[in-house]
């Protein structure tokens, strides 16, 4: 096969069944499949009206706002520019779900309890320690008074991660970061590839769905921690969608923008605060509507802007991080999220 060169490329292009595969081709495995969901969906929808009123009241002021670099929190976060960010990212995220069981327990308390932690010693998250942290581990790590909910789950998901970086990264993120040659989609498939527990996916109607919130959202950190550049700069983070957690639904329907049937709603589990089973039919349309109705806040807002002088178009994770940060400022006087027991988001 030298003359054809197809060896020559394999050498150099990383993962290069990934750039022919369906993942490239189809853009984002997230959004054909969430877009499969909601052309269907019974218990939610998006609502093209309250999407173009958004946009309406968008201004160019705000779209700044929104796309500049600061719309990343850095200091929510342990940013030194470095390898150790990445590290850092992996393990926030390895455990980035499913707050909601202790009232007082929020993603800051993660980010930055695994921040403090990781100054006082900044061998705490090497991966041959990850390999064979427990539960109590896990709880000393983020600094929590209590134990934190699904703590058990919570060292597993982080042994994972610790034996995925020893068996395919020497021990190191960054080596997993740098394996996916700069694409964001390459690295959400490969670490989907080596840590099953980042496999956010379900099964509708007999369609297999990815969500792939914790995968997205290490990519979207390490964009964001590293301003696009070095370890951060991926030439296709426009293709991720927003991140399916369970803040960003509740946000879009106070702006009128995802609709829920009455079932869901009222007489439904939700404002009673009931559970409602990770993988149900109502589970996966409230995310995969949230995730359609992101793309088309997207849509309308470069069909409102492009062009417009000083206006650049938002990344899909750029609307989630200033959804999201307007959900935790709100979420007193937010109607109650749906609550989902899971390791997903
Ligand atoms: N869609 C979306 N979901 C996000 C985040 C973040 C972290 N964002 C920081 C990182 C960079 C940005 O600049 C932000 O500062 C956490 N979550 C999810 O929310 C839920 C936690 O809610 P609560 O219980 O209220 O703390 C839970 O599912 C968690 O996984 C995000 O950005 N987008």
């Amino acid at each position: 096969m030298k003359d054809s060169g197809i060896e020559d490329v394999e050498n150099s292009a990383p993962l290069p069944w990934l750039l022919g595969s369906s993942l490239q081709v189809a853009g984002n495995i997230v959004k054909a499949s969430t877009q499969f969901v909601a052309e269907r969906a019974k218990h939610v929808d998006v609502n093209m009206k309250g999407v173009h009123s958004v946009v309406e009241e968008l201004t160019l002021e705000k779209l700044k706002e929104i796309t500049s670099p600061r719309a990343y929190n850095k200091d929510l976060h342990f940013v030194d520019g470095g390898p150790l960010t990445v590290q850092y990212l992996l393990v926030v995220d390895a455990l980035n779900f499913c707050f909601w069981p202790d009232e007082e327990l929020e993603y800051e308390h993660l980010s930055l309890g695994v921040k403090a932690s990781l100054e006082r010693d900044p061998t705490v998250l090497d991966a041959e320690r990850l390999m064979w942290i427990s539960g109590d581990e896990v709880q000393a790590l983020l600094g929590w008074p209590r134990k934190v909910p699904l703590q058990e789950e919570r060292a597993r998901l982080l042994r994972e991660v610790g034996g995925a970086l020893m068996q395919h990264f020497d021990g190191q993120a960054a080596n997993m970061v740098r394996q996916a040659g700069g694409s964001a989609l390459a690295l959400v498939q490969l670490l989907a590839q080596v840590c099953p527990g980042f496999r956010d996916h379900a099964v509708y109607q007999g369609h297999q769905v990815f969500l792939y919130k914790r995968a997205q959202i290490f990519v979207g950190d390490v964009y964001g921690a590293f301003g696009g550049e070095g370890l951060g700069e991926f030439w296709d983070i426009d293709q991720l969608t927003m991140f399916a957690d369970y803040r960003v639904p509740v946000v879009l329907r106070t702006m009128g923008v995802l609709r829920y049937s009455p079932e869901l709603e009222q007489k439904g589990a939700i404002l009673r605060g009931e559970l409602i089973a990770a993988g149900s039919e109502e589970e996966v349309e409230v995310r995969a509507c949230t995730v359609a109705a992101v793309e088309a806040l997207r849509e309308a807002i470069a069909a409102k802007y492009l062009g417009v002088p000083g206006a650049q178009l938002p990344h899909a994770i750029q609307l989630d991080w200033w959804l999201w940060e307007l959900g935790e400022r709100e979420r007193k006087s937010h109607p109650p999220h749906h609550r989902t027991l899971t390791v997903y988001y």
